[in-house]
């Protein structure tokens, strides 16, 4: 089975840029100070709700959304341009999850509801950052943070006010063809519809939007059969128009299979304003005649029958009116409570080292390496710019701070073993004196090659420890 509502998007939010080591270089100025810039920021990843769009179909074709990375510091402390934001526009009504964790990271009702899914990586710090007292010229910056990228599943509930129900083939998609713009798809036998069809209908200078509900029935409410995907459906209309087939033996007995799933599947669904309409009086006398006792029935419920013909019309401009009366009587939606609350609801998704100290750290080993994993300790490790020799000793100081140069030691690690911290490798050494560092630093710096830079490199391995 085919789904159009749903959609899977890879998203990335863009890296942080570089920062600069630069030195002031004027005339009258001796000793020129530390001038390297700090570099942008990255752009951040914005989903915003647009009424223009109707489902999820476009992004089949368009699957990666990259925000702009950050300009790289320059000299005389220029700041690298921060990147440009990306806004992936999706239908109104779209909940957008982790595709990893599951985990609810936005809901995008109202139209015009903008959201940051992602933000962008932080810019390195130029050497004018680095600054101290003790340090007067550190020859020393960062690369920017690299921005998180993340697959995210989108499934897009319908934000319909009327909701069509009814058992398959009882001429709900005829319905909605008749009383608005929409075309769905319509045949004589059940299951046509498989995907929720919207139409616009327009009444008194007011808008309505119809779903035509597909595919309930009995055993739904418990996923049998396709009604349980699409009763979520039902969830976010506010009134139901229940359609019976007037030429079937057992319209009541639908009638009741129905009203049954519905509550089975949420009570509060069940509770939902709704109007009967007894459809197919057209077919013959006896579906004529059934539709009257029928509606004498429903009355007795204190229930509102409508008699219709969705295939020829008749009844079907009354059957509109009810259904805006019994509209307006409901309170106003306040969308913008609505967002609230779903804030609310879900946690803000922050970078994975934010609130993370370098001394949360763990170590896992197997025959190849010992892994470094800790999310504050794999972002340093990701901004350390490796050109620069004072960035691999604060890199060894940080190792030595954070506890890493310990635990590693008392795991075990040796010699030459292979670490690995995040996507970078070194080889471990335990003679960590100044001297050392500078060798093995060099030694690697040599061994590049050359006009390369270490930028995402995997496998470019220091002497570190
Ligand atoms: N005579 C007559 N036939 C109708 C009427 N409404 C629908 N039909 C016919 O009933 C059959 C089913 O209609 P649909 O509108 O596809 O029914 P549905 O409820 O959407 O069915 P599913 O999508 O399969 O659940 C089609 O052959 C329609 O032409 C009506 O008012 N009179
Ligand atoms: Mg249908």
């Amino acid at each position: 089975m085919r789904c159009f509502d749903t959609a899977k998007i890879y998203v990335k939010a863009g890296d942080g840029g570089r920062g600069m080591v630069a030195f002031r270089r004027e005339a009258f100025v001796a000793q020129g100070g530390p001038y390297g810039g700090n570099g942008g920021n990255g752009g951040a990843i914005y989903f915003e709700a647009d009424e223009g769009i109707n489902s999820l179909v476009g992004f089949r074709k368009k699957v990666h959304h990259r925000a702009e990375p950050g300009g790289n510091g320059g000299g005389k402390k220029m700041q690298g341009s921060d990147g440009r934001d990306r806004t992936v526009l999706v239908p109104p009504g779209t909940v957008v999850r982790n595709s990893q964790t599951g985990e609810v990271i936005a809901e995008m009702f109202a139209h015009g509801h903008r959201e940051m899914i992602i933000p962008g990586g932080r810019g390195g710090r130029g050497n004018a950052s680095f600054k101290t007292a003790k340090n007067k010229a550190p020859q020393i910056a960062e690369n920017g943070e690299e921005g998180m990228e993340m697959w995210v599943e989108m499934e897009l509930r319908l934000v319909a006010d009327v909701g069509i129900i009814g058992v398959p083939n009882a001429g709900k998609s005829t319905l909605l063809a008749g009383v608005s713009n929409a075309k769905p798809k319509i045949a004589d036998y059940p299951f046509t519809t498989i995907v929720p069809n919207l139409g616009v209908v327009e009444r008194d200078y007011a808008r309505m939007v119809f779903a035509d509900i597909p595919g309930l029935l009995e055993g739904a409410s418990e996923g049998i059969g396709l009604g349980f995907e699409f009763l979520r459906h039902v969830k976010r209309t506010r009134v139901l128009v229940h359609v019976l087939d007037c030429t079937s033996k057992d319209v009541m007995d639908e009638y009741e299979a129905i009203r049954n799933e519905i509550h089975l599947f949420d009570p509060e669904v069940g509770e939902k304003p709704e109007i009967v309409a007894l459809n197919k009086v057209d077919a013959s006398e006896e579906a004529a005649t059934r539709a009257l006792e029928l509606q004498e029935e429903f009355r007795d419920f204190g229930i509102d029958a409508h008699v219709v013909s969705a295939l020829d019309g008749s009844g079907v401009a009354e059957l509109v009116t009810a259904t805006k009366k019994a509209l307006d009587a409901l309170p106003p939606v306040d969308y913008e409570a609505e967002a609230r609350a779903a804030e609310a609801r879900r946690g803000t998704v922050a970078r994975a080292a934010d609130g993370k100290e370098l001394s949360d750290f763990e170590i896992v080993d197997d025959p190849y390496a010992f892994y470094v994993k800790g999310a504050a300790i794999e972002r340093f490790v990701q901004m350390t710019n490796w050109d620069y020799f004072e960035s691999f000793k604060r890199f060894a100081q940080v190792l030595k701070m954070s506890g890493v140069e310990q635990a590693l030691n008392s795991a075990g690690a040796g010699e030459g073993d292979r670490i690995v911290i995040g996507k970078y490798e070194f080889e471990w050494s335990r003679d960590n004196r100044t001297g050392a560092l500078y060798e093995s630093w060099k030694a690697k710096m040599d061994e590049k090659p050359a006009g390369t830079t270490q930028q995402g490199s995997r496998h470019w391995p220091h002497a570190a420890g």
